[in-house]
């Protein structure tokens, strides 16, 4: 068994990053990403710093707003318009879950589609379905940039997604489909899990049931990915028995330090894209 090592492999994306966005700046454009977090809810607090100690790091430009979960909805509408409108954002990223009594569909259609750095907005999402290039969102692409890191082939490969969230779990097939892999969705309602999961060579968790997959779900050899961020009794606990299921695959990511640390590289990587857009349009005009 080889581990996937989500904080290494980062490591080498960020270096590239770094590169990029030196260019960029020495073209007088420096990459800016804002991040709005309604409430205080203490992991999103958490995932949001780390979200902009990365932009630090790499010398991009971040900008949080804090809004109180008192907020109208109209208010929060308004904060994103104005950053649609700020020339100096690339991204917008407006930190999930919401308050009950804000629509998460209204919010995401609020933001401009070319700073959707997240890749939530339905054009986005409809183009990564007809295969246009597009903002893929952050962990489906952090997912694909381990692959490819590690070489592992995806053409023809059978994989399977267990969850079908349109954050991690559609997207992740598509953009998968997209490399010419065989694509099974799988779910709450499923019948036979472990008969579809068993098919996998490359196995993706994305359900949010911790220890949903267990050893006998895993055929010897395959890859295994763990998107899940379960906390049990206080501690961070993947979708994988990772101590069990590590005895059968051929590669498998921890938790922490497998998708996790991919996902916000390719937040860094989507903003750094959406800076070099601005640039091509800099220069157009
Ligand atoms: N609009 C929006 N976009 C998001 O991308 C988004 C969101 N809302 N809401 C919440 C989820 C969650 N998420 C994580 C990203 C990185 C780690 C991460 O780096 N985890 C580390 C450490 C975690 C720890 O130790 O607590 C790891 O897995 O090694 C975790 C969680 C992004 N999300």
């Amino acid at each position: 068994m080889e581990l996937l090592n989500g904080k290494e492999i980062s490591g080498q994306k960020r270096e590239e990053l770094s590169a990029e966005i030196k260019m960029l700046k020495e073209d007088g454009i420096t990459p800016g990403l804002a991040v709005i977090l309604v409430g205080d809810h203490p992991a999103s607090r958490s995932y949001v710093l780390s979200k902009q100690r990365t932009c630090k790091e790499l010398g991009m430009h971040s900008i949080l707003t804090e809004l109180p979960d008192t907020i109208s909805e109209d208010e929060l509408l308004s904060a994103i318009e104005t950053f649609n409108r700020d020339h100096d954002v690339d991204g917008i990223l407006v930190q999930l879950p919401l308050p009950s009594h804000i629509s998460e569909r209204k919010v995401i259609e609020a933001i401009a589609p070319h700073k959707d750095v997240d890749g939530f907005h339905p054009l986005n999402a409809g183009k990564l379905a007809t295969g246009e290039p597009t903002f893929v969102p952050c962990t489906p692409l952090g997912i694909l940039e381990m692959l490819k890191t590690k070489d592992i082939s995806i053409r023809g490969k059978q994989v399977v997604v267990v969850g079908r969230s349109n954050i991690v779990g559609k997207p992740v097939g598509q953009l998968l489909l997209s490399e010419d892999a065989t694509v099974t969705y799988c779910h709450s309602k499923t019948e036979n899990l472990a008969a579809h999961t068993k098919q996998a060579d490359i196995l993706i968790a994305a359900a949010g049931r911790a220890k949903l997959v267990s050893k006998e779900m895993v055929k010897e050899g395959a890859i295994v990915i763990d998107v899940g961020m379960n906390k049990v009794d206080g501690k961070l606990c993947g979708d994988v028995d990772f101590e069990a299921v590590k005895e059968v695959a051929g590669m498998i990511t921890p938790v922490p330090g497998g998708v996790g640390p991919m996902t916000i590289t390719m937040l860094m990587n989507n903003t750094v894209l959406s800076a070099k857009r601005r640039k091509a349009f800099k220069g157009a005009v």
